[in-house]
């Protein structure tokens, strides 16, 4: 007699077979015993091949996606040819969030100078994924090819860098945006901590490691209330979960600066606005609605004090990024170990010079000649802070950087822009 234990967990599987073999057996017999059992019988047989046969053809399909998207000597080639490097001293970058607004023009800049460059873009419709689709066009046209797949997709990062040894990589995708947080904070575990992982276990692994140069945020400094804020500064207080998870992202990539000797460049970026921008931001959605008649929400903070940002013009931060990328130091590691200390550097990419937000409102007033329709209301709890204004001694004195577009000009140029792009050129002009 086998015990009890034995019969719960076979030391045989075979045994378990065998009995359950004749037991079915007996079963079997019983069931077809009548003529009008057997047609039931039938019929559930039937029922069952045909399920089984579609969800064969929804996986076939579903497979052929995936395959297309990605993969093939075709697409090695493009991968290849945008990856081209066409200056002496140049480096091949993999841009992830190649198609967002950042992504984008990183992308251009390095590419017109004569770097390679390929991008990365899952297309996500947090905003209007058009947006992207023109950016990409945009980017095609010079020469860049955006790969369309996910940060997550560790079998995907792993070929590309196996078609391409980057030099470095302009980390820029992520889940963007303060109060989207509290609607779908899923997204940002997604991207900003899942996503960064699986990005950064493929660049430890790959040979020769390359330089990461990623996209922080201003809102780390959160109820920080130091100014100007100073890298120094304390980032331990987020006031939304888009800040936890870009300030996580500074903790993870330390450990793999410490682990495998990757160097390690963050940039926070101070609310960064100019044409080709993300609809989601206030400066954009603003300018949508004051064109279209419709009301815009002022958010007014404590005391009825305005809220201000250290907004900061696309072209001083490509400036930025580009000498981040020229300036990052080189990973030590090989074969996923480190061999020696690489840097590790976080600085601050703002403006400098915070404006506040119904400056923003009547600035954008005056470049489209029209009346804004404000509604001001009390800042809700949704993460948002009050002001921010950054110090930017750091990056002036390692990267040389210094902007040089003031709210005034840098509005103008967005809205130029806005107005060619959605079309209103006809009989419209800009001050
Ligand atoms: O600097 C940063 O790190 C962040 O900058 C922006 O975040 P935010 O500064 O909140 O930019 P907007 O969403 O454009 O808001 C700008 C200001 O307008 C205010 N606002 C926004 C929306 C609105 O309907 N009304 C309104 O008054 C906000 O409270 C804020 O003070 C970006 O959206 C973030 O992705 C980025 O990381």
């Amino acid at each position: 007699m086998p015990s009890l234990e034995e019969e719960l967990f076979p030391s045989t599987p075979g045994k378990v077979k065998i009995e359950r073999a004749h037991a079915m057996n007996r079963q079997f017999n019983r069931c077809f015993s009548s003529t009008s059992t057997m047609f039931l019988w039938a019929l559930f047989l039937i029922a069952l091949t045909a399920t089984y046969l579609s969800f064969q053809s929804f996986v076939d399909s579903g497979s052929r996606y995936f395959a297309a998207s990605w993969g093939g000597i075709q697409w090695e080639k493009q991968v290849r040819s945008s990856s081209q490097i066409r200056r002496s001293g140049g480096m091949s970058v993999l841009v992830t969030g190649a198609a967002g607004f950042v992504g984008s023009h990183v992308s251009l800049a390095l590419k017109k100078r004569g770097d390679g460059v390929v991008g990365l873009d899952n297309f996500n419709n947090y905003y209007d994924p058009s947006l992207k689709k023109a950016r990409k066009g945009l980017l095609n046209s010079h020469g860049v090819f955006i790969v369309e797949g996910d940060l997550n997709d560790a079998r995907l990062l792993a070929k590309l860098f196996d078609v391409v040894a980057f030099t470095h990589v302009m980390h820029l995708a992520a889940q963007a945006g303060v109060r989207y947080a509290m609607e779908n904070p899923g997204s940002y575990v997604h991207s900003n901590i899942a996503g960064l992982v699986t990005l950064l276990e493929a660049c430890k692994s790959a040979n020769p490691q390359p330089s990461v140069v990623w996209a922080s945020s201003s809102s780390v400094y959160g109820l920080n209330d130091k100014v100007p804020f100073s890298e120094s500064d304390r980032t331990d207080q987020p006031a939304s979960l888009y800040a936890a998870t870009k300030k996580a992202g500074e903790e993870i990539t330390h450990t793999y600066n410490h682990i495998y000797g990757l160097s390690i460049t963050g940039l926070r970026f101070f609310t960064v606005y100019g044409p080709w921008g993300r609809p989601d931001m206030a400066y954009f959605s603003f300018t949508r609605n004051i064109l279209q008649g419709k009301p815009i929400t002022v958010y007014r903070g404590k005391d009825r004090v305005d809220l201000a940002r250290d907004f900061t013009y696309i072209d001083d931060i490509v400036k930025g990024c580009l000498s981040s990328l020229d300036t990052s130091g080189k990973s030590t590691g090989s074969s996923g170990k480190k061999r020696g200390m690489a840097p590790y550097r976080i600085f601050n990419l703002g403006n400098t010079s915070p404006v506040t937000v119904p400056t923003l409102v009547s600035i954008l007033e005056s470049h489209l000649k029209m009346k804004a329709k404000k509604k001001i209301i009390d800042m809700p709890g949704n993460g948002d802070v009050p002001f921010t204004h950054a110090n930017i001694s750091h990056a002036r004195t390692e990267l040389g950087y210094k902007p040089t577009t003031d709210l005034q000009t840098g509005l103008k140029k967005f809205v130029k822009w806005y107005l060619s792009y959605y079309g209103y050129n006809h009989g419209k002009s800009v001050n």
